[in-house]
């Protein structure tokens, strides 16, 4: 068992959380951002077009690891939810998070990252922790958290992310001091082999609980709460000022005004989502972009930072089920 720091990258906006990984012998460090919504562990590496590579970004060089061995003939290509991409081949090396150690886990190199990948310079990489099944590599590898959890006392990982602060994921535990409440937990259906679960209903700042089913992702790597376009449209109608921006596609407010609080249920178990907490950035002096935005045709909502930050979050393999408390 251990924990990893969770660092909010692009401060105030909390776009990513990054966790130290440590690759090869010796250990090169890299800055990952650890994402429940895919299922592959790839980094920049000494492969990537170094046009591609931002000044000072730590990248993964197998050549430099006496551990590293070139899996033959295998390769990965990885498109995500924005239209961002990468691709390329795959070696196994050591990887150790905190003090969690596995040999020969499989790390993909990238050949290929497309521009949004390129423009972040915060991150060296991702590091996928939805389920194995969803892994992109041909042939199929296996993901950290799946190799490391026959080592664990128990098949979970907790995700504790913080608005523009330090958090943690902890893997085989559950820190007790990170949550108040009590844990509520409801069933995961792995349908797309992401951590997917049923939100009983939601209420927006003091009205009403509307008791509609949403069919929700549990997603650190989306950096916002993506709704149902009617929830999205409720939502801003409480905030005077707001608008739709085509300019920016995204709803936007008045900077001056605290959005409501947004609410959502576990079963009966309420989880709020801080109106202070949506505010995802300024885009002007008075214009402010929101944390919750519409999920587009996608078939289910994202739950992403916007809402993971306010909860303690338990990812639990062995039903599979997923865990939330206030904090
Ligand atoms: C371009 N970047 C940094 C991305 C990082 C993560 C994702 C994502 O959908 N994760 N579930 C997309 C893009």
């Amino acid at each position: 068992r251990d924990t990893v720091v969770a660092n909010p990258a692009y401060s105030y906006y909390d776009k990513e959380y990054l966790c130290a990984v440590k690759i090869g012998t010796p250990p090169q460090t890299l800055p990952l951002d650890f994402d429940t919504g895919s299922a592959d562990l790839w980094v920049f590496s000494s492969e990537t077009p170094s046009s591609y590579v931002s000044t000072g970004k730590a990248i993964y060089t197998p050549s430099k690891s006496s551990t590293a061995k070139l899996v033959t003939g295998s390769t990965w290509a990885l498109t995500y939810g924005d239209g961002s991409s990468s691709s390329g081949d795959v070696y196994t090396d050591n990887v150790t998070i905190g003090s969690l150690k596995v040999a020969a886990q499989a790390v993909e190199a990238a050949q290929k990252v497309s521009s949004q990948f390129a423009a972040d310079t915060a991150l060296s990489g991702l590091l996928g922790l939805a389920f194995g099944t969803a892994n992109q590599a041909k042939p199929r590898v296996k993901t950290f958290f799946d190799n490391i959890r026959p080592a664990l006392p128990l098949p979970i990982f907790t995700v504790n992310l913080k608005k523009g602060a330090p958090g943690s994921f902890n893997f085989g535990y559950i820190d007790s001091t990170q949550y108040t409440g009590a844990i509520t937990y409801t069933p995961v259906t792995p349908r797309y082999s992401l951590w997917e679960f049923g939100v009983s209903g939601f209420s927006i700042g003091q009205g009403a609980k509307n008791s509609t089913i949403i069919d929700a992702v549990a997603d650190t790597g989306t950096s916002l709460l993506l709704l149902p376009i009617s929830i999205v449209k409720a939502y801003y109608a409480q905030i005077a000022g707001s608008s739709y921006s085509t300019n920016y596609g995204a709803y936007v407010y008045p900077c001056s005004i605290t959005p409501p609080d947004f609410n959502f249920y576990i079963g009966s178990a309420k989880q709020t989502v801080p109106g202070r907490y949506m505010n995802y950035g300024y885009i002007s002096n008075t214009q402010c972009y929101g944390g919750i935005q519409s999920q587009g045709t996608l078939m289910f909502s994202l739950f992403g930072d916007i809402a993971l930050k306010a909860q303690f979050v338990v990812f639990d393999a062995s039903v599979p089920r997923i865990g939330w408390a206030n904090k």
